[in-house]
């Protein structure tokens, strides 16, 4: 298990037995507009589907660390600081690997938002996502984030990636373990 992997806390013995793949995902908010920044992806997984900016944490760097990278490389923003909210685990059916997805969202960073090749970046209002064009557990963990309460969430995927069959949504104290 990749060390910096808090599964361990997270998760029962019949999972942690998975590999895990480490991911972050980060959303800016506008405080003052209430507007979170999506970005729709245009290539590889998720193409076609609004997101956070988001990827796989690199072997050298810390998972905070990797979500400031990718947020700049896939939006333009330098985030100063990032605080996290979520912690979501998924499970494809046939997929040995989990994926670990460290969630954060950033109101503090500078930079113009430009369009990359990855992702084309939209500000929407906080209380409406375009959830129908966006990975289906996004509207079930949502609401959390809203009401700034903290959680860790894992759901169960069928093999078409898009139907969830189980799903445990907790909300926590702190997310520092
Ligand atoms: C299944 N339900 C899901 N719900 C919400 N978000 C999901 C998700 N599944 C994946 N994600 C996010 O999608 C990005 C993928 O990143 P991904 O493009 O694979 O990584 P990276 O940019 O390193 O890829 P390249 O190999 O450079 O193209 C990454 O933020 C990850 O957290």
């Amino acid at each position: 298990m990749d060390n910096r992997s808090v599964a361990k806390y997270v998760e029962d013995a019949e999972h942690l037995e998975m590999p895990h793949r480490l991911f972050t995902l980060v959303f800016p908010i506008d405080p003052v507009n209430n507007c979170v920044l999506l970005g729709m992806k245009k290539r590889g997984f998720g193409k076609d589907k609004y997101n956070g900016f988001g990827g796989k944490v690199e072997p050298n760097e810390s998972i905070e660390s990797g979500a400031i990278r990718e947020l700049a490389e896939e939006s333009g923003l330098l985030a100063k600081r990032v605080d996290k909210c979520g912690l979501l685990f998924f499970y494809f059916e046939n997929d040995p690997v989990a994926m670990e997805v460290h969630v954060y969202l950033t109101s503090d960073f500078s930079g113009q938002v430009i369009e990359t090749e990855e992702m084309a970046p939209e500000w929407y209002s906080a209380d409406k996502m375009p959830f129908e064009q966006m990975w289906a557990d996004d509207s079930r963990w949502w609401p959390m984030v809203l009401k700034k309460q903290k959680f860790t969430a894992r759901f169960w995927f069928f093999s078409d990636m898009t139907t969830i069959t189980r799903e445990e949504i907790v909300p926590v104290k702190s997310l520092e373990f």
